[in-house]
């Protein structure tokens, strides 16, 4: 089929690439000109595993074109997906406004009938108001149908999840337009969930918010592991050993990031309050990660008293591994926060150096490597679990230090650190200088 894309972000670039590559036709139009000729000529403008060379075979097959024209992407397109942003507004609740002005232009420009397929996570009705929008700023007699696609995506692995997803959800009411929708995903062989598009809408948010509610919930037994003297990780596993429970998001460390969990948890508290219902949970699931990304901050001051003229070493900026997007990570309120105490703050993270200088305040000065980051410093902030950090080679480096204190929000140093009597090590949810112990006796049984 003939697809245009509208919005080259993670989300839009990464479904153009794979709707290429499983056969569709796919023009992707972005309103960002420098992002649409840095497309045109190959380059991916942010850091995703795959996906640069997933492009590039795609533009030499001729499957995916990209222009800032939004009339030349429509002229032929069988379906419209829209992936633009929709970043927390002023009042906490998404900021509509780009999908409202993709609606007018989708308007305006449509000369033939099309399905206009809504990949933004948008709150729920919005896919309803933004058919309104089209039918009002329509220009020829068209025909128009919407519905909600919402995308279920990592960063960091974008594609595979985009060949390995759980599930598709289609909202609409229109068997039609579902069946048009499931054609053209069935080469990926996921399983379809079709429903209305309020229902679609809210799958979205709930999905996000059960998650980060994994993610608190495990937070906050690890603090509490640290008291009672149990091993996090052994805990985790033992629950997620349980299927009906699952391993998946029991990792505890420094709470959760980047540019979804927390404005789609807000988005969530913001609708109910709307609508005079209230998410207990939800609000605690919150409160419980604003607390824990100042664990290591909390844990830091009590190990030196006093953080005034502390030299610390932020290893990790980015929100996760495996990208380069520093939006809403932990690493911003941990700098700030060591800056109010006093510490003086040195920074390195393997590729999100491009945005850090953006991100992070004028005090806190860059490296361009660990070992620059390490060298004098008084303690270590390990803060993204880059594969740089795990492997046991990296424990040597920590000796570049005044004293090899070492506190990691992601519990991702190898145990061998605690084989280096030169290194102190203060992970999350567990004692101190104690070294994972889980196996299980079945598993032993297979690695003979
Ligand atoms: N980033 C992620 O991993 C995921 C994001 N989502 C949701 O998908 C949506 C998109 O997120 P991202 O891809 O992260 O966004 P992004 O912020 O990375 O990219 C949005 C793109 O839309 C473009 N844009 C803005 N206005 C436009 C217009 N009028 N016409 C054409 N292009 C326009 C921007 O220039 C930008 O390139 C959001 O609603 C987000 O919540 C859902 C699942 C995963
Ligand atoms: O709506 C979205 O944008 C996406 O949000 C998340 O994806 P993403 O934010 O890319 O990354 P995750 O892997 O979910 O991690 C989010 C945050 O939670 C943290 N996390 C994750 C898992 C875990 O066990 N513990 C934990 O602290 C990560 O460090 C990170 O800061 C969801 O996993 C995707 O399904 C969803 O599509």
């Amino acid at each position: 089929m003939r697809i245009a894309i509208v919005g080259t972000g993670y989300v839009g670039l990464v479904t153009g690439v794979c709707l290429a590559k499983i056969g569709h036709q796919v023009t992707c139009v972005d309103v960002d000109e420098d992002k649409i000729a840095q497309l045109s000529s190959g380059e991916v403008p942010f850091y995703e595993p795959g996906l640069g060379e997933m492009l590039d075979q795609q533009r030499k097959e001729k499957r995916i074109a990209f222009t800032v024209n939004p009339g030349a992407a429509f002229a032929n397109a069988e379906a419209i997906f829209i992936a633009v942003g929709t970043p927390q507004g002023i009042d906490g609740m998404p900021d509509l406004q780009a999908l409202i002005t993709v609606a007018q232009t989708i308007g305006r420009h449509v000369q033939h009938d099309v399905i206009v397929v809504i990949k933004s996570t948008v709150p729920i009705g919005t896919n309803t108001f933004l058919a309104q929008i089209i039918a009002e700023h329509l220009v020829h007699p068209v025909s128009v149908r919407v519905a909600s696609n919402p995308e279920f995506l990592r960063e960091g692995s974008a594609v595979y999840d985009t060949f390995h997803g759980d599930r598709i959800v289609i909202g609409t009411d229109d068997a039609e337009v579902a069946g048009i929708l499931a054609a053209i995903y069935e080469p990926l062989h996921i399983p379809i969930l079709h429903t209305d598009i309020r229902s679609a809408e809210m799958i979205k948010y709930a999905s996000n918010a059960f998650l980060a509610t994994k993610i608190s919930f495990i937070n906050e037994i690890a603090n509490l592991c640290e008291s009672l003297g149990a091993t996090i990780e052994d805990v985790a596993r033992g629950m997620g050993m349980d299927q009906r429970i699952g391993e998946k998001f029991l990792r505890a460390g420094i709470g959760y990031g980047g540019s979804c969990f927390p404005k789609d948890v807000k988005a969530l508290l913001g609708m109910a309050e709307l609508s005079g219902d209230q998410l207990q949970i939800l609000q605690a699931v919150e409160r419980v990660n604003r607390k824990q990304q100042m664990r290591l901050v909390e844990k830091a001051a009590s190990r030196f008293g006093d953080l005034r003229g502390k030299r610390i070493a932020l290893l990790g900026l980015s929100f996760k591994p495996d990208t380069d997007d520093m939006r809403e990570a932990p690493s911003l309120g941990i700098a700030a926060a060591l800056l109010e105490h006093g510490a003086q703050v040195v920074a390195y993270d393997p590729v999100s150096m491009n945005h850090a200088r953006t991100y992070l305040p004028a005090q806190v000065e860059l490296f361009e490597s660990a070992e620059q980051a390490l060298a004098g410093a008084d303690a270590a902030f390990v803060l993204t679990e880059w594969q740089e950090f795990t492997l046991p080679a990296f424990v040597p480096k920590l000796r570049a230090m005044r004293e090899a204190v070492v506190f990691d929000g992601r519990n991702c140093l190898h145990d061998s650190v605690l084989e280096d009597d030169a290194v102190e090590y203060h992970p999350i949810g567990r004692q101190l200088g104690k070294k994972l112990v889980t196996t299980s006796f079945h598993e032993k049984g297979r690695e003979r």
